[in-house]
């Protein structure tokens, strides 16, 4: 009775303060910058001690649906493992603070890209689109990196409903837990040579990037680049991420 009392309160601010610093992010900065780079970095948004909670969760498998060692699959060198519903509310927190933001950036990108924009405004709908969908299962996941291990380039889909955008929280501290292991994006350009980003990150901070495909203006209109995102080999020591995906999977 005691603990529960306890952590309950302390919960509950996980997920209502997490909604304020979201709403604090620049979010016109971070629009121009996924226009224009297909990328944009939050600053340091999760706490010292949240990504250490998060990372901590990797060991907890209770909280898991599953665990892919990703050598297995061709996947790169590494592992990782889905959260089970129900999420943390930290994780949740964000999935839910994070969509609206971006819904009508999805839906402007969709709308260039020749499709309907009908992202709707609150993630909650959009999960009741997915689970309609028989994409049932959560996506949220953490990834965990030693010495080595690295994450060929990939893209999060997981059946025919999808959202364009996504995000992945660096979770441990670059040069003090882990050397190398850089977040890279490739843009495969039609007709053209890709062109990769190297996304530095600090402990806390988020990356949002593009899923799949996302447009860009050229001097005859739009056309659509195809991106992937990937993890380069780590030198030493060990790395964690939080990725949040927001359509679930079938
Ligand atoms: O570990 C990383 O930075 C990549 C994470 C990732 O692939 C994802 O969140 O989907
Ligand atoms: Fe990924």
């Amino acid at each position: 009775m005691q603990s529960s009392a306890k952590i309950a309160p302390s919960r509950h601010q996980a997920g209502s303060d997490i909604a304020e610093r979201v709403a604090h992010l620049d979010w016109p900065a971070l629009e121009a910058d996924l226009d224009a780079f297909g990328c944009a970095t939050t600053g340091p948004l999760l706490t010292t001690a949240e990504c250490a909670d998060l990372a901590g969760q990797y060991k907890t498998d209770r909280l898991f649906r599953s665990r892919i060692v990703m050598a297995r699959h061709g996947f790169g060198r590494g592992e990782y493992k889905y959260y089970a519903y129900p999420l943390p509310d930290l994780v949740t927190g964000l999935r839910t603070a994070l969509y609206p933001r971006l819904a009508p950036i999805a839906n402007r990108w969709d709308v260039a890209l020749g499709r309907g924009g009908d992202y709707p405004a609150e993630h909650r709908r959009f999960l009741d689109c997915c689970h309609a969908a028989a994409q049932t299962r959560p996506t949220p996941l953490l990834l965990n990196y030693g010495a080595g291990d690295y994450n060929c380039l990939h893209q999060d889909l997981y059946g025919d409903l999808f959202f364009p955008l996504q995000v992945a929280f660096l979770l441990s501290a670059p040069d003090e837990d882990f050397t190398g292991g850089a977040f890279v994006l490739t843009e495969q350009r039609p007709r053209m040579q890709s062109r990769a980003e190297v996304v530095p990150l600090v402990q806390g901070e988020g990356v949002i990037f593009a899923v799949n495909q996302r447009p860009v203006t050229g001097t005859k209109g739009a056309y659509r680049v195809t991106m992937r995102h990937g993890v380069s080999r780590l030198r030493t020591g060990h790395r964690l991420t939080l990725g949040i995906i927001f359509h679930d999977a079938a």
